[in-house]
């Protein structure tokens, strides 16, 4: 039985921490509810016994006896009212206690979700970042979204079988103190039921797997819907994509009908099973002329387990049709395999000196056959300069800047700030020093204000302060809102010139010590651009700074050029010295200067 129930109490016990002390609570109300039950049941022995006129008591010994003697001073009528009123003060107290029970499930069930979808986000927050790049954020999302309500469920269905497994414990001891040949056979019965349950229900693990793996297809789907709805209407691919999420969508029903049509069998099957069970009981102890008002609490007693055997039953075949759910929510938040986040506690001073690439290598995690992004990449770059990192498409320049934020961490070769081991340093604190203003970085729904100050605590002075030095302010004036104005999702209400100019007030706002800038005036007019130039010139000196770019005029302020081709450093100069090159001619500059 608990083997059963093992995949929910694993995430019961990972998601409650301390609410599992709630737990015994739970199984002793529901222990308690069953021997109320259980004793207003065998007080229907003394009240058969009356109605029948049985003053004889031969035949009922042991338990039975105990129940014949209830009220036994009093006259007939008064007994079978004090006796009526017995049961029902016991069946009202074990309702109370039931109520209770089930409003403590309750609020452990909505502690385990939170706890559940709290876990999640924590794993997120916290998982290695490399992480991101080779799962489905499809399958992230369904299991957020989707998996972790029916692990909640799971923990639910859990709890009500601890309290069915309490209440079936005391009955079946009361049917023993009634009749243990009865209760033998019962028993008997009752563990051939659950052989044939349990191996009905080991037909749902497949199709329980199979909705999961269908349902993290969906949410991908669902996701790329969402993402891609002008890409889709720009080349009219409306009706594949329908065509492409109905597939999809209609593979989850198919196999969601599988699993709950073979749920669905078990009840009727278990029931008619019980039935066949229960009759038999009756016949025999009718052959074994067991008397009149025991075999009536009997039947009555198992009238009343039997509900509690097949909810346990149903149980069961719950959990394993969440199996595939629980499983994804498990993988999840099993820190063993994945990446883990970047490490160290040496203390991280800032940038006094230089930063030094020192034979980094690195492939981005896949397959064993990914390409080599960086190869034995060495170079500085300098306090208080700005450094222009630069090379074709694919040359390597974003993993530089990865490298650099410890989003990833080098193969082989070394990163030292000040000639101490950046892989050593608090990363935490590292990242405190570095303002990122990257093309893939995207904006917050939120205002442009919560967006500028995003994990900062800059006042509206503050952010103006950014907003100017980034050429933004002079736009988000004249927005009806203004520093109020909500971005939307990703900034979709803005244009992408616009989306630039926050984001690089928000790395502006930091002042840190190390800007870098990925792309990260692509989008802007040559006039934001040419004005965004001028104030990274003014932090030169003070302030290092990194820039990334395929033009010309982004890099012209900068005092070094690092010249990255096929991941190598093929060249690393002052910008004075290739200041007359076109980007084309740099590029191949360094080509030619190799060979
Ligand atoms: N997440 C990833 N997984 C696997 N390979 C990746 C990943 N990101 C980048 N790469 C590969 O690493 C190489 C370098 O990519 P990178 O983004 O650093 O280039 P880049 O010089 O910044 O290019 P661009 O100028 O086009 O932005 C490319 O060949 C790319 O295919």
């Amino acid at each position: 039985m608990l083997k059963l129930l093992l995949p929910g109490l694993q995430i019961l016990r990972q998601a409650l921490g301390r609410q599992m002390r709630l737990l015994p609570v739970v199984v002793v109300f529901g222990l308690i509810g069953a021997v109320l039950e259980g004793t207003g049941i065998g007080l229907i022995i003394p009240m058969l016994s009356i109605i029948g006129g049985q003053k004889d008591q031969t035949g009922l010994g042991g338990f039975s006896a105990l129940f014949q003697q209830v009220g036994s001073g009093l006259d007939d009528q008064q007994r079978l009212m004090a006796i009526a009123a017995c049961i029902l003060a016991l069946i009202t107290l074990k309702n109370i206690l039931a109520f209770t029970n089930t409003a403590l499930t309750n609020f452990i069930y909505g502690k385990a979700g939170h706890a559940i979808r709290s876990a999640l986000a924590d794993q997120l927050l916290k998982i290695g970042y490399p992480f991101f790049l080779k799962e489905s954020p499809g399958r992230l999302l369904n299991i957020i979204s989707n998996e972790s309500w029916r692990a909640s469920d799971a923990i639910q269905t859990v709890l009500g079988a601890i309290v069915n497994a309490s209440a079936a414990i005391i009955l079946l001891t009361f049917l023993l103190l009634l009749s243990w040949q009865m209760t033998f056979c019962v028993t008997i019965g009752l563990i051939l039921i659950q052989i044939a349950h349990a191996v009905l229900s080991s037909t749902l693990r497949m199709p329980s797997r199979d909705v999961t793996s269908f349902n993290n297809e969906l949410a991908s789907r669902m996701l790329h819907l969402v993402h891609a709805g002008r890409l889709i209407r720009a080349f009219g691919q409306e009706a594949r994509e329908k065509a492409i999420f109905d597939g999809a969508s209609n593979a989850v029903r198919k196999a969601s009908f599988i699993l709950q049509t073979r749920q669905g069998a078990l009840p009727p099957l278990t029931e008619v099973m019980h039935s066949a069970l229960f009759l038999a009981v009756v016949v025999s102890a009718w052959a074994w002329g067991v008397s009149f008002p025991i075999i009536v609490a009997f039947v009555v007693l198992l009238y009343r387990l039997q509900p509690h055997v097949r909810a346990l039953q149903q149980a069961w075949s719950q959990v394993l049709g969440w199996s595939g759910s629980l499983e994804e929510v498990r993988w999840l938040l099993d820190s063993t395999g994945k990446p883990r986040p970047p490490s160290g506690n040496e203390p991280a001073h800032g940038l006094h000196g230089e930063i030094k690439f020192d034979g980094v290598s690195f492939k981005y995690p896949g397959s064993a056959s990914r390409p080599t992004v960086l190869r034995s990449a060495s170079f500085e770059i300098r306090h208080g300069r700005s450094t222009a990192i630069v090379g074709r498409s694919g040359a390597g320049k974003t993993t530089i800047v990865n490298l650099l934020c410890r989003f990833v961490e080098p193969d082989e070769g070394n990163i030292l700030i000040d000639g101490s081991l950046l892989h050593r340093m608090d990363p935490a604190q590292w990242r405190n020093r570095i303002a990122l203003a990257s093309q893939d970085l995207e904006l917050v729904d939120g205002t442009i204000l919560e967006n500028i100050a995003y994990g900062q605590s800059a006042s509206l002075a503050e952010a103006e302060r950014a907003a100017r030095l980034a050429e933004a302010h002079e736009f988000i004036e004249k927005l009806p809102d203004g520093y109020e104005t909500i971005v939307g999702y990703r900034g979709a209400s803005l244009s992408a010139g616009q989306r630039q100019r926050i984001a690089l007030a928000r790395a502006l706002v930091r002042d840190p010590d190390i800007l870098i800038l990925d792309e990260a005036t692509n989008a802007m007019d040559g006039l934001s651009e040419a004005a965004i130039v001028e104030t990274l010139k003014s932090r030169a000196g003070r302030r290092t700074t990194i820039v990334i770019s395929h033009h010309r005029s982004t890099i012209s302020f900068c005092d070094d050029v690092v010249i990255l081709s096929g991941g190598r450093v093929r060249n690393q100069t002052s910008f004075a010295a290739v200041a007359s090159l076109s980007m084309d001619q740099l590029y191949e500059h360094e080509v030619l200067e190799k060979h």
